[in-house]
């Protein structure tokens, strides 16, 4: 794209040529209210004629590079390449299966707890497919924070993403607690289990990794962990462009990218 660029003039290229304007749209990413990524999702499934499993597939290898770059197998505590995936009941777990998956192909070894599984073709075939990988599902979650910090390297929250609203209903406001108490390093999707998708929350889990999808969520603003990634590089320009998402440039062929 040619043209004159707003903040270097002259016969500057425009925009993602230009480091500049690369760097201010970086700053200028936009932080989602639970009305647009709700929106923005629908539209992908609806006038992009998306499929879920499409998008998930894509998210969930999102979330298992961005896991990958910040604890490299190399880099674990333990002996074994364990990591506890938790669940939850709708797409935010799924993408926690797809991710389960695809750390079990990066040479992880993955354990599932998945206590509410809806009736639908999607989840249980993501289900059946990670059975077949040999990953294991726990029959409950384990419910002394001790447990999980002997057992794991670390925890992936798929509980919740963006349709979480209102007080945390059981099994997972139990979940929710044993793993704030937790030590091990928690690696969310999309949301923090628990927070307000706009407002976060202080008192809930403080994840060390968040991998924002699509876009971040306002809540991400709150966000105090170590890595910060953007994944979900499935967003059509027209789509960015109607919602003014200023998603930044993702590097070269990568899924996913380090805001922070
Ligand atoms: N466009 C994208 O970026 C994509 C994102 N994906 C992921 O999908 C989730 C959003 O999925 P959705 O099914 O809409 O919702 P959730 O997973 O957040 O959860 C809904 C689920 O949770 C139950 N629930 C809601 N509030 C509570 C509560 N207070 N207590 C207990 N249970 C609650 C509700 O009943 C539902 O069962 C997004 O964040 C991404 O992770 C897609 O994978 C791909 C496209
Ligand atoms: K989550």
């Amino acid at each position: 794209q040619k043209g004159v660029c707003p903040l270097l003039g002259g016969n500057s290229p425009l925009s993602r040529e230009c480091p500049r304007h690369q760097s201010t749209m970086a700053q200028a990413v936009k932080f989602l209210s639970q009305e647009e990524a709700q929106h923005i999702d629908e539209e992908l499934f609806t006038e992009y004629q998306y499929s879920v499993d499409q998008l998930m597939e894509l998210a969930g290898l999102s979330c298992a590079t961005a896991v990958a770059r910040a604890y490299p197998l190399d880099s674990l505590l333990k002996p074994r390449p364990t990591v506890l995936v938790v669940c939850g009941p709708g797409n935010n777990g799924g993408d926690g299966l797809v991710c389960a998956r695809h750390l079990k192909l990066f040479g992880y070894e993955p354990t599932i707890v998945y206590p509410k599984r809806p009736n639908k073709p999607l989840f249980q075939n993501l289900t059946v497919q990670c059975e077949k990988m040999d990953i294991p599902f726990l029959p409950e979650m384990p419910s002394e924070e001790v447990v999980i910090d002997e057992a794991y390297n670390l925890v992936i929250d798929a509980i919740f993403g963006f349709s979480f609203q209102g007080a945390v209903r059981e099994p997972f406001g139990s979940i929710i607690s044993t793993l704030k108490k937790a030590t091990v390093p928690i690696a969310s999707i999309d949301i923090p289990s628990g927070w307000d998708v706009e407002k976060g929350s202080p008192d809930g889990l403080q994840p060390d990794l968040l991998i924002s999808l699509t876009a971040p969520k306002k809540s991400a603003r709150h966000f105090r962990g170590r890595y910060h990634f953007l994944g979900g590089r499935f967003v059509p320009p027209a789509l960015e462009r109607k919602y003014q998402l200023n998603l930044p440039q993702y590097p070269g062929t990568d899924c996913v990218l380090q805001l922070s």
